[in-house]
């Protein structure tokens, strides 16, 4: 049988491949990608990141003790960011409507106070990055400090935490519609994170 968070995926899968093969993430596996191309993504992924914090800490305050107690630690995200060799442009850079929409989108949901709802909107987040890093595979690409970082046990133990979160939770009541929509939304604000970039 398969477990809600496959299911959850499978739900995902034509976002999910439409992440694989936009420009920016094709160019990750390829080492082809501008300049002003990582500048923008870098300067826009370290705004998500830091709003991301803390909507990660709400979200924890929201699930039971014991979940929490044996999530796993990253090493965080900079190192990944670096990899893709930003230049001091990207300071300059401001976050865009794109990437101010998607974090407004996870901030209402876990404004609700529910922790499944919470981990759903930001599940997209975590599990897309690390399906498309594993994806990617080891190519000896010029950015391969940026796949080996989301591909790496470390991120891959944390994935597996969220999985395991919804798992149990949905142990204890079913996921609603209005949160596979959520969970889908925040998909399609992936997708669009990618894209923006390449523009
Ligand atoms: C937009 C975005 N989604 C997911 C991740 C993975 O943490 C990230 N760094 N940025």
């Amino acid at each position: 049988m398969m477990t809600t968070h496959e299911w959850l995926t499978t739900q995902a899968t034509p976002l999910l491949h439409q992440i694989q093969q936009t420009a920016f993430v094709t160019g990750i596996g390829t080492g082809e990608l501008t300049q002003a191309q990582r500048d923008y993504y870098v300067a826009q992924d370290h705004y998500y990141i830091e709003r991301f914090t803390q909507m990660w800490q709400a979200m924890e305050q929201q699930l039971p003790p014991e979940l929490v107690a044996r999530q796993p630690k990253t090493l965080g995200e900079a190192g990944a960011h670096a990899t893709l060799e930003p230049s001091a442009a990207a300071a300059q850079i401001k976050p865009g409507q794109h990437n101010l929409d998607y974090l407004a989108h996870m901030e209402a949901l876990i404004a609700q106070g529910d922790g499944l709802t919470s981990m759903l909107a930001l599940l997209p987040c975590t599990e897309s990055y690390h399906l498309v890093a594993k994806q990617l595979g080891t190519r000896v690409a010029r950015f391969q400090g940026w796949i080996d970082y989301y591909r790496g046990p470390e991120y891959q133990a944390m994935t597996e935490w969220c999985w395991q979160v919804v798992d149990h939770l949905t142990t204890q009541r079913a996921i609603t519609q209005s949160e596979l929509a959520g969970y889908l939304r925040a998909y399609e604000y992936e997708l669009l994170f990618w894209e923006k970039p390449m523009h």
